[in-house]
């Protein structure tokens, strides 16, 4: 069975509404015939309403960056999985390092905006990596085991059928430091192994797996050549309209 690529733009802390929609003006035309691959864009929350209504009836699927685990409460500066849905976001990352590393997310956080997200429908791309230290340490594997079981504990397969994964080692976000592609592959087997445990083997044969760190528009066709590498999650390289079509069309 061949799985559908997805490839999604993570702007990150980039581009405010107008920006955004001078980017949604630039990028559709250059992407309106590319049905080869799932399209994502991951604006930041406020340009989330213009990059939905600007995208609507396109190839292009809009996704949050994060939501909360809970519906609604006392939670300030939050945002819940029925706002997004409300919004017209169809995915969400969840777990990003970022959100590990500068606040606070944890595996168990990981596991409940996991549960949350796919009980509204939501496609959540859960993301999982290394540090340095624990790649030079030999712990990778760990690691990667360890985030993905904690991060699918007390889910069903049934229920997680919308699941997408993404491989982010931490090492190579940001740093044009792009893991190769022998490296992704093997983590992206690690990946595959955890879901096929909790979930079993069909789930895991369909699930799909994003590399991102340092993709762009010149290592992603190797990248996605590799045979369990089913998309890419892009950071800086998807701020531009022109770079990232380049990317969707490796
Ligand atoms: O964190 C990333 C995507 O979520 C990757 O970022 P870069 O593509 O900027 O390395």
């Amino acid at each position: 069975m061949s799985r559908k690529k997805i490839i999604a733009g993570n702007w990150k802390m980039h581009n405010t509404p107008q920006q955004s929609l001078a980017f949604v003006k630039a990028f559709l035309p250059l992407v309106a015939d590319h049905t080869r691959d799932e399209i994502v864009l991951c604006p930041p929350y406020l340009s989330l309403a213009t990059v939905v209504e600007a995208t609507k009836g396109s190839n292009v699927m809009v996704g949050a960056q994060n939501m909360h685990w809970e519906v609604k409460g006392a939670f300030t500066g939050e945002c819940s999985p029925e706002m997004l849905v409300e919004s017209g976001v169809t995915h969400v990352i969840i777990g990003h390092s970022e959100r590990r590393q500068y606040f606070n997310e944890t595996d168990d956080t990981v596991n409940r905006k996991l549960e949350v997200a796919l009980e509204h429908g939501l496609t959540p791309i859960v993301c999982v990596g290394e540090v340095l230290e624990e790649r030079e340490a030999g712990l990778t594997e760990d690691v990667l085991r360890r985030q993905c079981s904690r991060a699918f504990r007390g889910i069903s397969g049934k229920k997680a059928a919308k699941l997408v994964m993404a491989y982010e080692p931490v090492w190579a976000i940001g740093t044009g430091k792009t893991a190769t592609p022998e490296i992704a592959e093997d983590a992206h087997l690690v990946i595959r192994g955890e879901a096929a445990k909790a979930f079993g083997d069909d789930f895991a044969h369909a699930l799909r797996i994003q590399y991102g760190g340092s993709v762009k528009a010149d290592n992603a066709r190797t990248l996605m050549s590799q045979p369990d590498i089913d998309g890419a999650l892009v950071g800086g390289a998807s701020l531009d309209a022109a770079g990232f079509a380049k990317i969707v069309k490796y």
